[in-house]
């Protein structure tokens, strides 16, 4: 039976997977959005399901005026001994930490800080004689040489039982090496990395060795997996991890892109793939040669597609969605599920979408390149600069909004586009109206915004008002490791706004 890739699909990169009995857990990271780094659960490595975040509150995450693309670098999930571990770097406090849980479902414990750990992809492996190593890279090179560094450390406290080691320096990619993974497979310690960075070089690469601290022998066939320079619909392959199944199996998961067009751009972000690994005289080799596909053969353990959550919000319980996330720490203030029961009220502050604080805005992934968002706003600003609305959004500098707002006494329905230091107001058409519906139609290079005025719940009016290109805020273009949010916002453009914006439904259909 085939599978399709990605497994899961939109802004869910570097992920890692373990796997405990007959479940498998996978997280992927999350850099400035909140809460951090998503934990999913499948049986067949196929069918994914999001059963939480590892990382739920400030003192787990703290993102106060993180830049984007900062927060949370890639994590790794182990299992050992009845725990959890997840372990990563919060690059806004340039720590490394790991959290623990028992249930996977969380509660996830405080932060164990690593102070004496720097650098960034920081992985655990669990020896069989009791052993636990920290594999991680440099420092980025202020003070030590690049490639890849290992420890033996004390899961209970985080300390080091050894002196931070310089054990491998990579095959001499662009890049140095990173994303490492130290695996034992049949009494040999294989370090596998990603190399050439995580752009349209990368690739992965292993070297084994009979001592988890090496020397490492280079694998010849390297790298096992790359879609360099491949006239391929899939790139950027790389920072990989592995899993074994119970009918002997080997398989990988990894990030990779969906570009569009020429040149090339992608917008929605680094996306989790799979792939089948097989072996070669004790060398593991990711799909055909090196090369996967959007569709590939799957684990015997799959069955077939399972039908998918609905995407279609209400907002009638206590409880946010988990695919809802803020941008940094949210300000309690900012929103509420009860302030106007079965409506999710968005306080606008003096945050815009353009700073590097926490605005009003709750957004989910953009997943799909052909797709529509519509979301239902009760909003009659009452001060002008109060402003509500749905905005497609890759970083402060790179987003586009319709949004109602209130100028010289009018309402208006506004299309405003932000490109890097130009921002405009392309389209601007009074609406009278106290409650529209917000759409946005996606295809992979355009968005098209249209906007459906209502009185007494009834549409009455209805129009298009504006198109943006999709590419202008692709990663190509914006930078940055993340990919497109379509959210509901509210600002008061640097003043506190005096009116709640009421959102009364969220839908998102592919
Ligand atoms: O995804 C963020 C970082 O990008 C990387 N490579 O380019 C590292 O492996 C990730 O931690």
């Amino acid at each position: 039976m085939k599978f399709n890739n990605p497994i899961i699909a939109g802004f869910y990169p570097d992920p890692s997977i373990c796997k405990v009995n007959d479940d498998f857990y996978l997280v992927t990271s999350t850099f400035e959005y909140f809460p951090g780094i998503p934990i999913f659960h499948s049986k067949d490595l196929v069918n994914w399901s999001q059963i939480g975040h590892c990382l739920t509150r400030e003192e787990q995450l703290p993102l106060a005026n993180s830049h984007s693309s900062a927060g949370i670098f890639a994590p790794t999930i182990r299992y050992h001994d009845g725990v959890f571990y997840v372990i990563t770097t919060n690059i806004t406090v340039g720590k490394n930490f790991f959290v623990t849980a028992e249930d996977p479902r969380g509660p996830w414990s405080d932060p164990i800080w690593l102070d004496d750990w720097p650098g960034i992809d920081p992985s655990l492996l669990f020896d069989d004689n009791g052993d636990a190593y920290i594999t991680g890279n440099g420092d980025g090179g202020s003070v030590e040489k690049p490639g890849i560094y290992q420890a033996k450390i004390d899961v209970q406290t985080g300390k080091l039982l050894s002196e931070r080691r310089y054990i491998y320096e990579g095959t001499g990619g662009t890049a140095s090496p990173e994303a490492p993974h130290l695996y034992k497979i049949n009494d040999l310690y294989y370090l596998m990395t990603a190399e050439g960075g995580t752009e349209y070089g990368h690739m992965e690469t292993i070297a084994r060795s009979n001592d988890p601290f090496g020397p490492f022998e280079g694998n010849p066939n390297d790298p096992i997996l790359t879609h360099r320079s491949l006239d391929s619909p899939i790139h950027a392959t790389g920072h990989a991890d592995l899993v074994e199944l119970d009918d002997g199996s080997w398989w990988g998961v990894f990030l990779a892109i969906r570009p569009i067009g020429y040149p090339r751009k992608h917008h929605i972000g680094r996306e989790t793939f799979l792939a089948p690994v097989e072996w070669q005289d004790g060398w593991p080799i990711f799909g055909q040669n090196g090369r996967v596909a959007l569709e590939m053969e799957a684990p015997q353990l799959f069955k077939g597609y399972e039908k998918k959550p609905e995407s279609n919000y209400l907002f009638t319980s206590d409880k946010l969605h988990q695919e809802f996330n803020f941008l940094r720490n949210p300000y309690s203030s900012d929103w509420s599920l009860t302030d106007r029961k079965g409506w999710l009220t968005l306080n606008g502050s003096a945050v815009t979408l353009n700073d590097l604080d926490s605005p009003a805005f709750i957004g989910r992934r953009q997943t799909d390149h052909d797709c529509t968002v519509e979301t239902y706003l009760d909003f009659t600003p009452k001060k002008d600069d109060e402003e509500a609305g749905l905005v497609a959004y890759m970083n402060p500098r790179f987003h586009y909004e319709i949004a109602k707002v209130r100028e010289a006494n009018q309402q208006y329905i506004i299309l405003r586009k932000t490109l890097a230091d130009l921002t405009v107001i392309e389209k601007k058409v009074l609406c009278d109206a106290d409650q529209v519906i917000l759409g946005v139609k996606a295809d992979s290079y355009q968005y098209k915004f249209y906007v459906k005025e209502l009185v007494n719940e009834k549409v009455v009016k209805e129009y298009q008002i504006g198109e943006a290109e999709c590419g202008m805020l692709a990663t190509e273009v914006a930078g940055g490791f993340t990919g497109v949010y379509l959210g509901m916002y509210a600002t008061g453009n640097g003043k506190k706004s005096t009116t709640p914006a009421y959102f009364k439904w969220y839908n998102y259909q592919a």
